[in-house]
């Protein structure tokens, strides 16, 4: 953490105690309608100072969670702490808690500095200290010229950064954040990701950030929880979720893969033509004859002209390319087999010397290292 003279008071006051970690055990919000819970029986401890993302596609209850830590929802069972105090019964106010979501709620006809007074206010801060500490906040939301400004004289990334302001000028224990870069166009999302990064850093707040932008969770969490149908799926560092993950759901869920069916052998799997997939690493729980899916990253699949280009490959196919997609610094492809029928390989492929190297219709081979492909418990 890097301590700046400006930011002295307010990292003294993050480092003082130990009280800025969050621990949630068996939190379930049933709403009753019929259908499973939003969220069942999530647990986890949020060490103090640590960037936490949760992960999961639309509807897999990262917001229910969020708004259970926030206080919006009171959990059907289960317990959350925040800072080592039990919060279940305490309304948003009462808790340490800054937010940011999707819809900004800024005041549009006040200047950036009120709306960043304004939380001050409510908790009656004193007066006179106000202004320095609006300022030092938008300091280091780089708005420090800004604060003069209407809120609707302002960029949506300006915006986006008198949020922040807001949501962090009264030194909350905990920063919430609710898909707040969801609405920004790409460049502008990946610019503020990395803000969020570095403020979160200098402050050390400890964070948590929901959202279903796999590169945001990848590029910014110390640590992040993939859910799914309301059950945290895996939490995991970064590194480890991508290169380790621990079900078919995450494995399909962060980055690009192949998959093939099979059936778990002695050493390997038998794909569908029956030929021995030999040395896949294969899950936990899986046996010996039960039906299982390997999958394979994009990245980790070799393509070449001729075989021969291939022989630091365990497993090496004939393929004929069905489509070629152009993403900038990289080409991703599709191919198959006859041999694997159903099976579409997806292939990236990073050449700087030259582009389209392959077309559609055109015989190629790839290839792979066994250790590359691991085998899961097929869906349900
Ligand atoms: N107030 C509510 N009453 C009833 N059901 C709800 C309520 N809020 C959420 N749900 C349901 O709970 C489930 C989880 O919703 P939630 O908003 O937490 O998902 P999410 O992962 O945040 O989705 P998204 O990415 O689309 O925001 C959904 O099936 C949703 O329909």
């Amino acid at each position: 953490m890097r301590a700046s003279p400006i930011l002295s008071e307010v990292t003294k006051t993050a480092v003082a105690g130990q009280s800025h970690a969050v621990r949630v055990r068996d939190v379930t919000m049933d709403f009753g309608s019929g259908s499973s819970p939003a969220v069942d029986r999530a647990s986890f401890d949020l060490e103090k100072g640590k960037f936490l993302t949760i992960l999961g596609p639309s509807g897999s209850g990262k917001t229910t969670l969020l708004r259970m830590i926030a206080g919006f929802q009171r959990p059907t069972r289960g317990d959350i702490t925040i800072g080592g105090k039990p919060v279940d019964a305490a309304p948003p106010h009462r808790r340490s808690v800054g937010m940011v979501f999707q819809k900004l709620a800024l005041f549009p006809h006040m200047t950036a500095a009120e709306n960043v007074a304004f939380p001050l206010k409510m908790r009656r801060f004193n007066p006179a200290k106000t202004p320095a500490r609006v300022r030092e906040f938008l300091d280091l939301v780089k708005l420090g010229d800004f604060g003069g400004r209407r809120v609707n004289e302002l960029s949506g990334g300006q915006q986006q950064r008198v949020a922040i302001a807001r949501a962090l000028v009264f030194e909350p224990e905990l920063l919430l954040l609710d898909e707040p870069l969801a609405a920004l166009d790409r460049k502008l999302r990946e610019e503020m990701q990395l803000e969020f990064r570095r403020i979160q850093r200098e402050l050390g707040v400890t964070t948590i950030n929901v959202t279903h932008d796999q590169r945001e969770a990848l590029v910014v969490s110390d640590d992040i929880i993939v859910m799914d149908g309301g059950i945290i799926q895996q939490h995991a560092k970064p590194v480890e979720m991508y290169r380790a993950p621990e079900n078919l759901f995450v494995s399909s869920f962060l980055g690009v893969s192949t998959f093939i069916d099979g059936q778990v052998a002695e050493g390997g799997m038998h794909a569908a033509d029956g030929s021995l997939l030999r040395g896949t690493p294969v899950s936990v729980g899986l046996q010996t004859g039960q039906r299982g899916r390997g999958a394979i990253r994009a990245e980790q699949i070799r393509i070449d002209q001729d075989q021969g280009g291939l022989s630091h490959c365990d497993t090496v196919l004939q393929v004929a390319i069905k489509d070629v997609i152009f993403e900038g610094e990289r080409l991703l492809y599709t191919a198959a087999s006859p041999i694997l029928p159903g099976v579409d390989f997806q292939i990236y492929h990073h050449d700087p010397e030259a582009f389209d190297l392959y077309e559609v219709g055109q015989q190629v081979w790839i290839g792979w290292k066994a250790g590359d492909l691991k085998v899961f418990k097929a869906a349900d």
